[in-house]
């Protein structure tokens, strides 16, 4: 695995003004648990996600054809080995867009390319109409592209509630972590109301709220994926990178974090799920893009994906 995928919990040197216009998370109570037992992973939505045909955007009534991120000619090397060669892609506004390819590939490069944990040798990455090649992670952020981060070690000593106020940089929650390390949790919640309220909205959204006051190393793997996913949607983005959002998740979560995908996709969430599992992209995402040694593969449709000769012979050893 490449270099970024070191944690940067923690690091909480930028204090962000918090945001209070954030976009609104649709929380569905019929789903919510009441079950307060960390392990317990049970309480999935009866649909099953893995299983699902996406909607299309239009179905979703999310306005597309606008491409919010915009990959050209990215490269990437390290020492003799090019880690990322001339890759170029967009990302439709609405979408679930999967990044597959087989260890490697340069997925990983790619996502930390994209993201601002790696400058490319060549190459541009445009957000939203704006060039952010180079920007710091937490400046990226800060404009409406979100990434996840695994939950650090220190933190894992922290609750649930402390994680979502000490968030990662130039995510909303640092500065209310700053004014709750003294203080009360109640007395943070008269200081702070509005800003608490959109951790609780986002906690209910993932139904983890009942794990508030859970620490977060006596999460299961799934509750930590949820967690990391609450964690990002904090800052309000346009759109989440996921790096490997279902590893280490079992099937029952694995279905609850597909339906919390697919639910904020409908809310006109963009997401690009850098992934292992072929199965899970074929059957959730609307587009997918193969990686092969470093280069774009194949760029299509899940059925154009299967389709494809090249990718066939190439990657999968006709196993599709
Ligand atoms: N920090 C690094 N130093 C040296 N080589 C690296 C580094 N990061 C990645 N590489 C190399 O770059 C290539 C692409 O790696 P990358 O992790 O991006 O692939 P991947 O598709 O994410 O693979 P995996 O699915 O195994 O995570 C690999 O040959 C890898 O060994």
């Amino acid at each position: 695995m490449s270099e970024s995928d070191d944690t940067t919990d923690g690091s909480t040197s930028t204090e962000e003004p918090i945001e209070n216009d954030s976009k609104p998370v649709e929380t569905d109570s019929e789903t919510a648990e009441g079950d307060s037992t960390a392990a317990d992973e049970d309480g999935s939505p009866d649909t099953t996600a893995s299983e699902r045909t996406p909607d299309t955007p239009e179905d979703a009534g999310v306005p597309t054809g606008s491409t919010p991120l915009e990959v050209e000619g990215l490269r990437r090397t390290f020492g003799g080995i090019v880690a990322v060669d001339d890759v170029s892609f967009d990302v439709e506004a609405g979408t679930l867009t999967g990044l597959i390819g087989p260890n490697g590939a340069g997925k990983s490069t790619t996502f930390n390319l994209i993201t601002g944990m790696l400058e490319p040798d060549a190459g541009t990455v445009r957000f939203n109409g704006e060039e952010i090649t180079g920007l710091q992670p937490h400046e990226i952020a800060n404009q409406g592209l979100a990434r996840t981060f695994q939950i650090a070690r220190e933190l894992e000593e922290m609750t649930v509630l402390e994680n979502m106020m000490l968030a990662p940089k130039g995510q909303v929650g640092e500065s209310l972590w700053r004014s709750v390390m003294p203080i009360t949790r109640d007395e943070v919640r008269e200081q702070e109301t509005e800003q608490l309220e959109r951790v609780w909205e986002v906690l209910d959204f993932f139904e983890i709220d009942h794990l508030a006051d859970e620490y977060a190393g006596n999460l299961s793997g799934g509750q930590r994926k949820l967690l990391e996913m609450a964690r990002a949607l904090l800052t309000d983005p346009d759109m989440l990178l996921l790096d490997e959002p279902f590893a280490g998740v079992n099937p029952s979560l694995e279905k609850r974090l597909l339906e919390h995908i697919h639910e904020l996709r409908e809310q006109g969430y963009t997401f690009l799920i850098v992934e292992h599992d072929m199965d899970l992209i074929m059957n959730n995402c609307e587009r997918v893009i193969v990686m092969h040694q470093g280069r774009v593969l194949k760029d299509g449709t899940p059925a154009e994906i299967k389709e494809s000769e090249e990718v066939i012979e190439a990657y999968l050893g006709g196993e599709v």
